[in-house]
């Protein structure tokens, strides 16, 4: 038999069989459950979408608010939880706090006795509760103020908003957040959510898998893009040095960051409904410059490379709406992580139900049958 060859970064090869979403990369078409995301981010809620995400279905309104109910009590962190972020140190990156806090709830949880479906529903619900109030929480610890516990009554993103400053939230930015998390819910078999099933397939619980994959997806490949746009639209600094910018990160072969994907080759259908969403904001709010370098930077990326299917991405639009909202740069991705939470959980039951270690090969590069030098001799 002839030795598989390596696909790099297994582009295009299936790690899993799995009914959570669907891509189709060409057409640009995202499915959570198979419903169109233009449908969910229209008319859906994020604790809808991870209900959907986890159980296959939309839930009924008994459903709903019953999910919610959990959701809301779920919330409510351990004292040596909340203390634990409290001794983190505050130059940290928010989502390297995320990938401990995760970790620091496995730690106070009750076990999860994996072979039982309610442990394995209290502890995914528990990650989709904690994550949000976890993030605002180190948000706190790193301004030197107090921690905000949730409130009952508030969905998760103006919970979210709540915790974080301690005021009643916005309706139009608890709308807008609540949009962005269900455009960020889930997508197919990514890196993060590939990291998670890796470590669930150890037969571990969701609080560590979750934690593995928010370590996935703070690299800037992944979903620490989003942070780096902002800066990116912030260092271009204005209209009139777009094209020079780009020509100059083309001569030095660096990427654009919000830009191309392993599977989209065209726009990315999120990308499209986070702009939609952006446009809503700045209508109500009044526009910003950066939005006006972005849509140039679009322009003259889609004239040069557009050719090679790289086009925007999710996290080209999303820090503007985020910005709009007052939110600090470095918290974005962890706001992806609170919403890709609910996917990273809906592939982790998946992975329970019909679980197989993941251990794969490699070619082999290196020396073999060697004889052992003694330290005088080299
Ligand atoms: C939530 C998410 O994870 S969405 C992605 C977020 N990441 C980013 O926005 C970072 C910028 N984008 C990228 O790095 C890439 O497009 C990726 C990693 C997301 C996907 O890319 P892949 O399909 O693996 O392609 P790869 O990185 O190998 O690039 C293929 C070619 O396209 C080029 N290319 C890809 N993306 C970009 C980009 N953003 N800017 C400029 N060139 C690019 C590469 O330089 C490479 O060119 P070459 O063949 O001349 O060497
Ligand atoms: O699918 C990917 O490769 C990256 C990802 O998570 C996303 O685009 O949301």
């Amino acid at each position: 038999m002839s030795s598989p060859e390596l696909v790099p970064g297994l582009a295009g090869i299936p790690a899993a069989e799995s009914s959570v979403s669907f891509i189709d990369g060409q057409a640009g078409v995202l499915e959570y459950r198979g419903y169109p995301i233009e449908e969910l981010s229209a008319h859906s809620t994020y604790e809808e979408v991870a209900w959907l995400l986890l159980y296959g279905e939309l839930p009924t309104a008994e459903e709903l608010k019953a999910f919610t109910a959990d959701l809301e009590r779920l919330r409510v962190l351990p004292e040596a939880l909340v203390s634990m972020v409290k001794a983190f140190p505050r130059t940290g990156h928010p989502m390297q706090a995320l990938q401990a806090s995760l970790a620091g709830l496995g730690m106070v949880a009750p076990k999860v006795d994996l072979k039982d479906a309610a442990s394995r529903d209290e502890a995914t619900r528990r990650v989709i509760a904690a994550t949000p109030v976890l993030v605002a929480l180190f948000e706190r610890v790193r301004a030197g103020k107090e921690y905000v516990a949730p409130r009952e009554g508030l969905g998760t993103a103006a919970n979210f908003l709540w915790c974080l400053d301690g005021e009643e939230p916005d309706e139009v930015a608890a709308k807008t957040l609540d949009c962005a998390l269900v455009l960020h819910a889930e997508h197919t078999m990514n890196a993060s959510t590939f990291a998670c099933r890796v470590v669930a397939s150890t037969e571990n619980d969701p609080y560590t898998s979750c934690s593995g994959a928010v370590g996935a997806l703070f690299g800037p490949l992944h979903g620490g893009a989003n942070e780096r746009v902002l800066n990116q639209l912030g260092t271009i600094g204005d209209l009139s040095n777009v094209e020079a910018w780009f020509e100059g990160k083309s001569e030095r072969k660096e990427k654009v960051m919000g830009f191309g994907h392993r599977v989209y080759k065209t726009k990315d259908p999120r990308a499209k409904n986070l702009q939609l969403l952006a446009n809503e904001m700045f209508g109500k709010l009044g526009s910003t410059p950066k939005y006006d370098i972005a849509l140039k930077l679009e322009q003259v990326v889609t004239e040069k490379l557009g050719s090679r299917g790289i086009y925007p991405n999710v996290d080209f639009f999303s820090g503007l709406v985020y910005e709009k909202l007052g939110l600090a740069t470095d918290v974005f991705t962890p706001i992806f992580a609170m919403a890709r939470v609910a996917g990273y959980c809906a592939h982790w039951s998946e992975q329970m139900l019909d679980n197989k270690l993941f251990r794969p090969g490699q070619i082999y590069k290196g020396k073999r049958q060697r004889a052992y030098v003694s330290i005088d001799k080299r």
